[in-house]
């Protein structure tokens, strides 16, 4: 497992990591989320012994990283594609790897076909696509067949089929009983992928607990009703104590019934429903909201007003699109 303990890293008056303290157990794929510069990482650098703490400490199944003989036996990472001699081959990048941990050679040819790069084995990786360089990259962390994993961003430049086995392999290595952290910015993709999340905002953590509960702590879940008697079940409702709102599209939310309720409820005051939906409530949603306080870099949507003598963002491509 990972555990870290007030870990803490400053970058002149920036701090970038502040006080974090949370353990990531094995069996599991565990999420890292964050909105950007929340300090993800610079926490799996410090992981990994490439950046030191300020203050803290973090020890992988017990030890400092720089304390783990042939460390790639114990941690693989990915963490960011192309950080290779772009002159090598995939085969002898892997090698060289592969020597300085002793491990044995064959393993190398073993992970290439894990990840789909036999092919292209002996070819530079000056070439490579940004596919192919994740993959790569996830080669290098399988090839000590270590015990935990770390991935940043591993799905980046991946097309759906990439995407697709990246996921199966991560929960296959945590069914095998690794200790498996991801980080990425995909929420779809994250909340098929993670099975328990850690979320950092500033530096600090803002959650550490199981995707379900994060969802329900901080999402809303609600049933969508549409009908052309609004009056009839806006009565309805009122009688047995239902709460409803009214959404912009003249549609009701409800969030205190189950939708078999709402629609027994129609049926008996024979009121016509054209829609009775649960809408669940996302993982970005959640995310959204938990961490808008700690978002450092917002764009703007073009939505605000121009200041003094300005056309608004987007406003001459509206009128030429218009003429
Ligand atoms: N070497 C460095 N020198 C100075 N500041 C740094 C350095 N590395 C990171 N930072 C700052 O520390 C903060 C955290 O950065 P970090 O890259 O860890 O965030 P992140 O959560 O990984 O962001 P993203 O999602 O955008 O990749 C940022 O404000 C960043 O500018």
């Amino acid at each position: 497992m990972i555990e870290l303990q007030a870990l803490t890293k400053h970058f002149g008056d920036k701090v970038a990591v502040d006080h974090l303290t949370f353990t990531v157990r094995p069996g599991i794929v565990t999420g890292f989320l964050g909105p950007n510069g929340a300090g993800k990482s610079t926490t799996m650098r410090m992981m990994l012994g490439l950046d030191l703490p300020t203050a803290g400490d973090v020890r992988i199944n017990g030890k400092h990283y720089a304390d783990l003989r042939e460390p790639l036996t114990y941690i693989g990472a990915l963490l960011e594609a192309k950080a290779w001699h772009p002159g090598r081959s995939a085969y002898h990048h892997l090698l060289c790897l592969a020597q300085s941990n002793r491990i044995p050679a064959p393993r190398v040819r073993e992970v290439l076909d894990t990840v789909g790069l036999t092919s292209v084995a002996k070819k530079r990786t000056k070439g490579f696509s940004l596919g192919m360089g994740q993959r790569l990259g996830i080669a290098a962390a399988l090839l000590g067949d270590p015990r935990v994993l770390l991935f940043d961003e591993p799905v980046n430049g991946l097309d759906p089929e990439g995407i697709h086995w990246i996921r199966n392999m991560m929960k296959g290595l945590a069914a095998q009983g690794r200790t498996v952290f991801v980080s990425s910015h995909l929420m779809s993709e994250m909340a098929l992928t993670a099975e328990h999340l850690v979320v950092i905002g500033q530096g600090r953590l803002l959650a550490d607990t199981s995707m379900a509960e994060f969802i329900a702590q901080n999402a809303r879940s609600f049933v969508r009703i549409r009908t052309p008697q609004p009056e009839a079940l806006r009565d309805a409702l009122h009688s047995t104590g239902i709460t409803a709102m009214a959404s912009s599209d003249g549609a009701f939310e409800v969030s205190d019934a189950r939708a078999a309720q709402l629609g027994e409820l129609a049926a008996e005051h024979r009121i016509v429903l054209h829609e009775l939906s649960p809408q669940q409530a996302s993982l970005e949603e959640a995310f959204m909201r938990l961490t808008a306080e700690t978002v450092e870099y917002h764009a703007h949507d073009g939505e605000e007003p121009p200041a003094e003598g300005r056309p608004a963002w987007g406003e001459g491509w509206k009128q030429s699109e218009g003429a």
